[in-house]
Formats: structure tokens, C-alpha cells, sequence
């Protein structure tokens, strides 16, 4: 599905700010100043305490910021119950929204759902879902995202990405080539960091949620940090489309 201009969302390798790795009593500074540095937009982590093991991040703190930013809103669902949480983003006003399809029973109902309200859906895989569940999914879907770690927790106090992640991301890419879903965005989560983007980009990765090893790393300023993401996000898209 191509969203177009009007989706909100610009750049061809598109770097995500996470929300809940924003030092929380800073939050609305942080978005001022990413907005400022023209990031592409926020991923907008949700959990429930109950499919994911944390509460960082609550429906009324998303209401708020969207009144304060025009910077559109990619929502990510960690949640056992999508009736409630998907109304509740939607009512926010959010420009994308993916689920766990491990969690949702079905899973081509709220494609529908999301799609009819004007926003863009996506399915989100956990680590160890194979890929074959989205051959279904792939006439309604804007992008697949790729958790790289189990859903939980930001970088400070959750694991270590999985060492498959590289290949996922790459086997992950030739599905939706061979299937002729070339447009479906590839977005990646858990663990982006300096040190693995570029590689994670190369195999397939479009759109790089990012978190406490990058953006957010306590060593540089948000500046930095991003300038130093987009420099390895183009080294890693160079190296892709040299093959
Ligand atoms: O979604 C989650 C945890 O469930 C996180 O992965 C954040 O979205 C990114 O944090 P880092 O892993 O990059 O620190």
C-alpha cells in the first residue's frame, strides 16, 4: 500500500524516536527538540502489563503529546486486548498501528479496522514468529515489524538482541520480494544500535525504531546521535542496493 505525501512520513531509511526511552520527565522537550531535527516521527510503544511485562507508556500521555506535535505517530500495540487499544489510538489520532499477531486471533478483521479509519496498518512479529504468517496479511499491510528482542523492556534493563536478527530482517526482505510486496515497509525494533544498523539496513530493514543504543544513548546529544544514525542508515542503504 502506498500512503503517498498525505501519510506524513518522508525519508526512503526512516529513523523512529521511541517514546517510552525518552527520560519521561523530559518527554515534551524531547519531541520538541526531534521535531526540530526533522525525524521522520515517533514510535509510540504501547504495553499492558500483561502480553509484555511493563507500563511505560499509557493512552492519555499519547493523547497529550499529539496535541503537542505534528510529527506523525507510528503506534506499536504490545497488548492481549486490540478492541480497547486500538479504538483508543485511533481516537488519538495516530498515522500508523501495528499489532502482535501472536495475540489476535483475527487478524485480518482489524487490518480492515485500522485500514477503513485512514491509517496505516502493520502486523509485529516477536522474535521467534516465523514470517509465513504474514503471507496473508500482505494485500492489507503497509509494513511488517520485526521485533528483534521479546517485547518488554528499553535497552537499560531488557536483553540482548537476538543473534538471528541480521538474517530475520534479510529473510524477511526476499519474502515480500518474491511475493511481489516490495512496498511493504520492513520496520525493525529491539536494540538498533551504532553498532548493528548499518548491517540490519543492508539485509532489508526500511524503517529503524530507536532507542537506548542509539538515539537515546546517554554518551551524545539528540543531535549527534541522529546525525550520526542517518550516516550509517545511508552507509547501510548503499551497501543494499550494491548488492
Ligand atoms: O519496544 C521495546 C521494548 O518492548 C523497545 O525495544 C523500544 O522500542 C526500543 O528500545 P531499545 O531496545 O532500542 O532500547
Amino acid at each position: 500500500m502506498d500512503l503517498g505525501p498525505e501519510s506524513g512520513f518522508l525519508s526512503q531509511i526512516e529513523i523512529l524516536p521511541s517514546l517510552i526511552c525518552a527520560d519521561p520527565n523530559r518527554r515534551l522537550e524531547a519531541v520538541r527538540e526531534l521535531e526540530s531535527l526533522g525525524v521522520d516521527g515517533l514510535h509510540v510503544d504501547i504495553l499492558d502489563g500483561h502480553f509484555s511485562p511493563s507500563l511505560p507508556l499509557g493512552i492519555e500521555a499519547v493523547r497529550q503529546l499529539r496535541r503537542e506535535t505534528g510529527l506523525p505517530f507510528d503506534a506499536h500495540l504490545m497488548v492481549a486486548d486490540h478492541a480497547y487499544f486500538i479504538d483508543a489510538l485511533l481516537d488519538c489520532g495516530v498515522q500508523r498501528l501495528c499489532f502482535h499477531a501472536e495475540a489476535e486471533p483475527h487478524i485480518d478483521r482489524w487490518l480492515q479496522t485500522i485500514q477503513a479509519a485512514g491509517v496505516a496498518p502493520g502486523v509485529a512479529l516477536k522474535p521467534a514468529t516465523p514470517l509465513s504468517v504474514l503471507e496473508y496479511c500482505l494485500e492489507r499491510i503497509d509494513f511488517a515489524l520485526l521485533m528483534l528482542i521479546n517485547p518488554g523492556f528499553a535497552g537499560h534493563k531488557g536483553e540482548a538482541q537476538v543473534p538471528y536478527a541480521r538474517r530475520k530482517v534479510a529473510a524477511c526482505r526476499r519474502f515480500l520480494d518474491e511475493r511481489g510486496a516490495g512496498h511493504v515497509a520492513i520496520e525493525i525494533d529491539g536494540r538498533v544500535g551504532f553498532d548493528n544498523l548499518a548491517d540490519l539496513v543492508a539485509a532489508g530493514a526500511d524503517r529503524l525504531v530507536a532507542g537506548t543504543r542509539s538515539l537515546f544513548h546517554p554518551k551524545g546529544s539528540l543531535a549527534d546521535n541522529l546525525a550520526r544514525m542517518r550516516r550509517l542508515a545511508a552507509e547501510g542503504l548503499k551497501r543494499r542496493k550494491d548488492g
